[in-house]
């Protein structure tokens, strides 16, 4: 049994593993990391290892403690990834991307890939059918979009997610929401339209916190995994096992 953890910018997912198979998942704020993970930990007595990434303020060290009751691996830009990296500043790439990047190459080989990962950050990645990581974009999020019109205005209120009634917003509720959701539903459509002009064929997977609402919103069609990161810190983990 493995306990994959994913150390986000917003707040941290978590999943057990048996094999491929999801046991349980969890999410949970930055603040509660020991407690949580001891709490999962009691549950799931049999995990082995526990198989962590983070983009947070959350470092190795806060995972230290417990190397007395199982195997911890801590994935940096260190450890062996299944693909060719071609971003000019490797070193810088988010480690979440990189496991995006593997889960796509290990799960759906020879192909070309997109990874839409609509997180605190909404980032892009994109791997080809020879498995070069080409790179992306990063733009900000569903939940940043909202606080960002708020914090650097004046007016405006700081609304939470509704799905907008029209695209022309006749209140200012209405006009935040439309701008914030439209936005970051045309934003998307537009970048798979791109990447279509210039890769005839390839795969996407969509995931994320906001993954499930876009899914059903967006003009192409795509199925959400919001699991998508926790499963690839699982196959990685599996990778780098068999490959160093
Ligand atoms: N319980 C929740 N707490 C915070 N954000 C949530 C929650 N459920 C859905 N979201 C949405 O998920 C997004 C954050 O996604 P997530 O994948 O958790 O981010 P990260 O991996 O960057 O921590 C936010 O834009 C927000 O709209
Ligand atoms: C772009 C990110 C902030 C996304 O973080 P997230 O939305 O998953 O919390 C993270 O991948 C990161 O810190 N990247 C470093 C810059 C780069 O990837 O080039
Ligand atoms: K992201």
């Amino acid at each position: 049994m493995i306990l994959t953890v994913d150390v986000g910018n917003t707040r941290i997912k978590a999943a057990v593993f048996e094999g491929s198979t999801v046991l349980e998942n969890f999410s949970f704020d930055k603040s509660k990391l020991t407690e949580k993970i001891e709490k999962i930990l009691e549950k799931f007595s049999n995990c082995s290892d526990l198989v962590a990434a983070s983009v947070g303020e959350i470092e190795k060290e806060s995972f230290l403690a417990f190397e007395k009751q199982l195997r911890v691996h801590f994935f940096t830009h260190e450890d062996v990834f299944p693909f060719h990296n071609k971003y000019a500043t490797p070193k810088t790439l988010g480690i979440d991307r990189m496991i995006l990047a593997a889960g796509a190459t290990l799960q759906f080989p020879k192909q070309n890939r997109l990874v839409i990962d609509a997180g605190t950050c909404i980032t892009y990645d994109f791997i080809d059918e020879n498995d070069n990581y080409l790179g992306g974009a990063i733009s900000p999020g569903l939940r940043l979009r909202y606080e960002s019109l708020h914090n650097f205005t004046a007016r405006l209120p700081l609304l939470t997610l509704e799905a907008p009634d029209n695209y022309i917003g006749n209140s200012t509720a209405q006009a935040i929401h439309s701008g914030v959701v439209n936005g970051f539903v045309y934003e998307i459509d537009g970048f798979i339209d791109e990447y279509r002009e210039q890769f005839s064929n390839f795969i996407i997977i969509l995931t994320g916190g906001d993954a499930e609402f876009l899914a059903k919103r967006l003009k192409n069609t795509i199925f959400a995994n919001s699991n998508f990161l926790l499963e690839s810190l699982n196959q990685t983990y599996q990778y780098k096992i068999d490959n160093d």
